[in-house]
């Protein structure tokens, strides 16, 4: 009262309590209820702006302090190779980087230099990288002692940011996560580091990471190293941009609706979207907690199928069962991989939900050759309206409570545009989540999807590794609905493989003309083919679940005619 005397003047203050006097008790309800609820509008808008505050603070902290960590290392690894020995590393592919740290020809310390400096090189460039892993010196030379070699000793391993390793944040994009600091590598870190490999470095996600385009407002943009204009799709692009601009060896990354083939398409990289519990997820940054529908896999990306069965090999051991008891002791059955056995193979070249463009289907069609002239028997499979019902099923899968996790994960912080689509699509009300769930019953789907491969004794299927090549940059939300080409496999949680088979063409792009313009989304693609020539494009290899061999036993024969 003091300080409303000192602060208002007297005739005011007069003024403002005559209506109290004259008021009845309907009047004093009527006032205080308005000072309630004013107050708590007012503390609810004070507490948004205090958050908003402290996470665009947070944000800024956290991008310098990996910006000077990385300047450090790059002054840590000057002159610690020349040019020319670095050059002779990095071209070694997996199999023989392997080999020569095996014979001792080269030791950990120095492949891991190699790419350290050639990590910052590519970073400077494509913005792949969210920060290094410093231990990683120490940890190359104290391998070097071990009086035995694992299968990756001395590889050094990049890491997509939700993989938690001590000490380190997995922000996701996502300013609450800063300063959260994991006390335990995952379990899946725990394994590869046990084999001998280095983790070296952090890349770049979407925030919250349900997206395809790898951007956030934390580190920014993630480039495609064969078009900087372009995106690199997500959400592991930092893992492909920095592997296709030759900065990783071997890479890891996450997949609930294609983030390990999405990037791998628009890079021309290797990927693998394992069986959900082939490889587990115990201690990785969780996200979409409550929902089962649909799990993240974990799963390599590399520089041919090699990498992705060495690192294969190399985490299926009964270290990952002893470590995750919910994980089945299946080892990797060579067997099975190296198999002459003739295979029939389904395919297909739209899904009948988003178009693919031309170049995707020509991919699948000279995939489709290869395996024919070896011997497989390869036919059409048309699963009826399966793009639309596997693109629902995911949809409702994934928005089960409404978009809340996504919402409640972005709170207060600066939004993505790219991720504001999603959200919004996402956020279905419960009434249409039940009827679309009344109308398409998943349980059945799967089940008919696989009694009919069973029925038709399929053995695997290939297909458009996704609907179209990369995109410029901030266009993905453009053309959400391809997903459609990945999301599949993750509905139904059929291992998949990812494969560059080719790269566009002029003609391709000609025969765009004919591209159908659906809607939107499709109006969107054939603009952004415009240009499009020299990217890669890969196509799907399918099976059915726990057949990772065979998934990449097809991509190994499809990669070595490519090749001849
Ligand atoms: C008639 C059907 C309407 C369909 C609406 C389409 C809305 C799609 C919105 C969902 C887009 C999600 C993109 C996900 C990209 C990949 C995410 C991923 O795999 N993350 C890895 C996490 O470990």
């Amino acid at each position: 009262m003091w300080l409303l005397q000192r602060v208002i003047p007297n005739d005011l203050l007069i003024w403002l309590a005559h209506p109290l006097q004259n008021a009845n008790n309907f009047t004093y309800c009527a006032i205080g209820l308005a000072t309630v609820l004013g107050g708590g509008i007012f503390s609810t808008l004070i507490r948004y702006v205090l958050v908003k505050r402290e996470l665009a603070q947070k944000r800024k902290e956290k991008l310098s302090k990996c910006q000077n960590a990385l300047k450090q290392l790059e002054s840590d690894v000057l002159g610690t190779l020349s040019s020319s020995e670095r050059e002779k590393i990095i071209k070694l592919d997996l199999s023989q980087l392997i080999i020569k740290l095996q014979a001792e020809e080269i030791t950990p310390s120095q492949v891991l230099s190699a790419y350290q400096s050639k990590a910052i090189e590519v970073n400077k460039q494509l913005n792949c990288l969210v920060e290094p892993i410093t231990e990683a010196s120490e940890q190359a030379k104290a391998v070097e002692q071990l009086p035995e070699k694992g299968p990756l000793y001395g590889v050094p391993i990049s890491l997509k940011d939700n993989y938690s390793l001590k000490g380190y944040d997995c922000t996701l994009g996502c300013a609450r996560f800063v300063n959260l600091p994991y006390s335990k590598d995952a379990v899946i870190v725990q394994v590869l580091k046990k084999q001998g490999a280095i983790p070296f470095v952090k890349t770049n996600v979407p925030q919250t990471m349900i997206s395809w385009e790898t951007t956030n407002p934390m580190f920014g943009m993630t480039r495609n190293p064969y078009d900087t204009t372009r995106g690199v799709g997500g959400s592991s692009g930092g893992e492909t941009a920095l592997i296709a601009g030759g900065g990783s060896i071997l890479g890891f990354g996450s997949d609930v609706g294609g983030s390990i083939r999405i990037p791998a398409n628009m890079c021309g990289v290797y990927g693998l979207k394992p069986t959900d519990m082939r490889i587990s997820n115990k201690g990785m940054a969780p996200i979409l907690k409550g929902q089962t529908c649909v799990c993240s896999s974990y799963g390599p990306l590399g520089k041919d199928v090699d990498s992705l069965v060495i690192a294969m090999k190399a985490m299926c051991v009964p270290e990952m069962s002893l470590l995750d008891p919910t994980i089945p002791y299946k080892p990797f059955n060579m067997e099975v991989f190296e198999s002459k056995r003739k295979l029939k193979i389904g395919f297909y070249l739209q899904d009948g939900f988003f178009h693919a463009v031309p170049a995707m289907e020509r991919a699948v069609l000279e995939a489709k050759q290869i395996l024919e002239s070896r011997g497989h028997e390869v036919m059409e499979w048309n699963y009826p309206n399966i793009g639309l019902k596997g693109m629902l099923t995911f949809v409702i899968s994934l928005s089960g409570d409404g978009g809340e996790e996504l919402f409640e994960l972005v709170h207060g912080d600066a939004v993505d545009s790219s991720l504001k689509n999603t959200i919004r699509l996402l956020s279905i009300p419960k009434f249409v989540r039940k009827f679309l769930g009344f109308v398409l019953n998943f349980i059945e789907f799967k089940e008919s999807v696989t009694n009919d491969w069973i029925d038709k004794g399929l053995d695997a299927v290939i297909c458009p590794g996704f609907a179209c090549p990369a995109l410029p940059l901030n266009t993905a939300l453009l053309a959400t609905g391809s997903v459609s080409y990945t999301s599949l496999y993750n509905v139904l949680n059929y291992p998949t493989g990812s494969l560059p088979v080719t790269k566009v063409i002029s003609e391709d792009n000609e025969k765009m003309k004919n591209y159908p313009v659906k809607d939107l989304w499709h109006r969107a693609v054939k603009k952004f083919m415009r240009g499009s020539e020299g990217l890669p494009v890969n196509v799907q290899v399918a099976a059915l679940p726990w057949q990772e061999e065979l998934v990449l036993r097809i991509m190994k024969e499809i990669q070595t005619d490519l090749k001849k």
